[in-house]
């Protein structure tokens, strides 16, 4: 990744650095060739043309390799990835891009997800679909996703943002389901804003300085570039992760009266891939979770996390929380995650809700 004509590329730096500070192998990157029906329980709606993308049966379509050559950025995260051998995971027909070393896709299919975590988290690449979290959810539940392991998908039919709003998911941007461990904190209420500041940490690592806007956005600037969802089934936790790389939604495409701008890195004069970006920032997170986070505890997480919190100090309008529309000036996190505000001249935590900035 690089800032264009304003810093030099940082990305071998980063790579080499989080690599020698991990230890750990490259992730296995898998190619949902075949694609990923619906189960068949579910109900069909549309008609059931055989072809995948017009066929609301599809979870995911095929993802041939010519066809993610041609999309924008994956045709270098392709050229850059060693040759792709044909498997199956849980099932599901695959192609594996092999690492240097370490183990092949059998060890995550026949190993319990957290045995396989410690070694290599896959990335398992699909073609367009609903939404990645739909086909993690069904891959995890076929034992098929080890913790840390992820669904990247190349563009979204129905992505989602939190209460289901429109998560706008064209080609060329990072659409991610991210498994995360079912325990400590992102067992808890905290998980969005713990994610956030672990990703907040790998972007500003790669010299991107991205912030957190409470409760689950990632600000560049006042735009926002990404946003985080935690969903829970049945155990498995999963983190929909959306991050503009090349395209951003335009205002009218927003949720009206509340939103604040979308932007992407490109915007910003950033060039990055999605393959290449999604390795570094998950693989980035983990480190950091597992030596810091897992340590620290709570409090030290926190300031961890108010660090790179938005607009601190700043008027911002509150929307649809406990404490109704009104002005207020951030102060900063609680331990639990819960944005502490100053209302009226008294302090309020803010447990659910959205912010916008008041103009300066
Ligand atoms: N690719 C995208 N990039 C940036 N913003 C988007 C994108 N797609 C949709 N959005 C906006 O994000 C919203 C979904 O995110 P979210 O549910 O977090 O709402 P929000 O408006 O950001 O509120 P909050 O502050 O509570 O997070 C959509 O309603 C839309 O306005
Ligand atoms: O800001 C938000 O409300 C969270 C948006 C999360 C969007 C991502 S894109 C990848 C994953 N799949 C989805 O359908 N949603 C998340």
């Amino acid at each position: 990744m690089s800032r264009s004509n304003t810093q030099p590329d940082r990305t071998d730096a980063a790579s080499q650095s989080a690599a020698s500070r991990k230890g750990q192998g490259v992730p296995v990157v898998h190619l949902l060739h075949e694609g990923l029906p619906l189960p068949s329980a579910e109900p069909s709606s549309g008609a059931a043309t055989g072809h995948p993308a017009d066929d609301a049966r599809w979870m995911a379509d095929p993802l041939p390799p010519e066809v993610l050559r041609g999309l924008p950025g994956w045709d270098q995260d392709f050229a850059a990835l060693p040759g792709f051998v044909p498997t199956s995971l849980g099932g599901t027909p695959m192609l594996v891009a092999r690492p240097d070393s370490g183990p092949s896709v059998e060890f995550i299919a026949s190993s319990s997800p957290s045995a396989s975590a410690a070694a290599l988290p896959p990335v398992i690449v699909c073609g367009p679909c609903t939404s990645s979290l739909d086909v993690a959810h069904t891959l995890a539940a076929a034992g098929a996703l080890p913790e840390w392991g992820a669904v990247l998908a190349v563009s979204q039919r129905a992505g989602r943002g939190q209460l289901r709003r429109p998560w706008e998911s064209p080609p060329g941007n990072i659409y991610a389901a991210l498994r995360l461990p079912a325990a400590g904190v992102f067992a808890t209420e905290t998980a969005a804003i713990a994610l956030g500041c672990l990703f907040a940490e790998a972007f500003n690592a790669l010299g991107v300085p991205v912030q957190l806007k409470w409760p689950n956005d990632l600000l560049l600037g006042d735009a926002k570039v990404g946003g985080m969802l935690i969903e829970e089934k049945r155990g498995v936790v999963l983190a929909g992760i959306g991050i503009n790389v090349v395209s951003a939604p335009p205002p009218q495409a927003l949720r009206q009266g509340w939103a604040v701008p979308a932007a992407s890195l490109a915007d910003r004069g950033i060039s990055a891939t999605p393959l290449t970006l999604w390795r570094h920032l998950v693989e980035d997170s983990r480190f950091c979770y597992e030596s810091q986070v897992l340590r620290a505890g709570g409090a030290d997480f926190v300031s961890c996390a108010e660090k790179h919190l938005a607009w601190v100090g700043r008027g911002v309008v509150v929307h649809g929380g406990e404490v109704g529309d009104c002005p207020g000036r951030i102060l900063g996190l609680e331990p639990q995650g819960g944005l502490r505000i100053v209302i009226s001249g008294r302090e309020h935590i803010l447990r659910s809700g959205s912010i916008t900035p008041i103009p300066s």
